[in-house]
């Protein structure tokens, strides 16, 4: 299991937003959060990131406790989510955005200064990625005169500038017209194999599609994880989406 969370509680207060969370996500995973309005869907992966620390239970990245390592460590260990381009680089093209997270990565790791080839191959790189998510063509634009499904896409590509082990999306269609949106999660499904991805989707036509595994959370707590069939038919799962029988 690449990711791992055990037993994760937390409460603003007295409202129990996350209940004893356990959930496991294997390499490769799509899989995705569901559940209504309030369900506590963004705190988890609030929890997840760091940007929140659960009161009690632990997360795992690659089997080693992260429950206390600050955010930027995890990002830097392979957790990420994706960035909200809107308020960081409008101004900026995607290839310029996309680079700077892949120099940003390299200093990190010690190698920026080595030479003016790496900074050759952090272009190189982010040309790669960007044409993998379908952006060569807009590479030299500047963001903000994107589609804004594009911008989505290019708020992916510097999740993945970071070589994420697992990508925690929360809506990343959010804004984006319905055709567009299916494509954007044609890109996210055909990611690299070695990338596990946890998304957060309200379509549930999406969600259907696009995951291999639907994880169901209802105030605060997991009600069910399955496959999208298995959860298509849960009587329990119609029963909180047509709003009756729970409080
Ligand atoms: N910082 C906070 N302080 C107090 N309460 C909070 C805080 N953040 C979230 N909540 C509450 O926690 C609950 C879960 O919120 P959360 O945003 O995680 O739900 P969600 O499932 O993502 O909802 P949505 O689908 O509407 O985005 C809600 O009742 C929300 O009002």
């Amino acid at each position: 299991m690449v990711l791992r969370t055990e037993s994760i509680c937390k409460s603003f207060g007295s409202l129990e937003v996350a209940r004893d969370i356990s959930i496991e996500l294997p390499q490769g995973a799509r899989y995705a959060l569901i559940g209504p309005n309030g369900a506590g869907k963004t705190t988890f992966i609030n929890l997840i990131t760091g940007q929140l620390r659960p009161n009690s239970g632990r997360i795992l990245l690659d089997g080693q406790d992260i429950t206390a390592t600050g955010t930027a460590e995890r990002v830097r260990r392979g957790l990420t989510r994706t960035f909200q381009i809107n308020t960081l680089f409008p101004d900026l093209t995607p290839l310029e955005s996309v680079t700077l997270v892949v120099c940003e990565r390299e200093k990190k790791a010690g190698q920026f200064w080595r030479s003016l080839a790496s900074h050759r191959e952090a272009i190189e790189e982010s040309h790669a990625i960007l044409s993998q998510l379908g952006l060569a063509e807009v590479a030299m634009k500047p963001t903000r005169q994107l589609a804004y499904g594009q911008q989505r896409l290019v708020e992916i590509a510097l999740a993945l500038a970071t070589r994420p082990k697992v990508l925690l999306l929360d809506e990343p269609a959010a804004g984006v017209p319905k055709d567009e949106s299916a494509m954007l999660f044609e890109v996210v499904a055909s990611l690299p194999r070695d990338i596990a991805v946890l998304f957060i989707e309200h379509d549930m036509e999406i969600v259907f599609s696009f995951a291999s595994q639907v994880i169901v959370l209802v105030a605060g707590g997991v009600l069910l994880q399955a496959t999208p069939d298995e959860v298509k038919e849960d009587p329990r799962v119609r029963e909180v989406y047509l709003g009756r029988g729970h409080g």
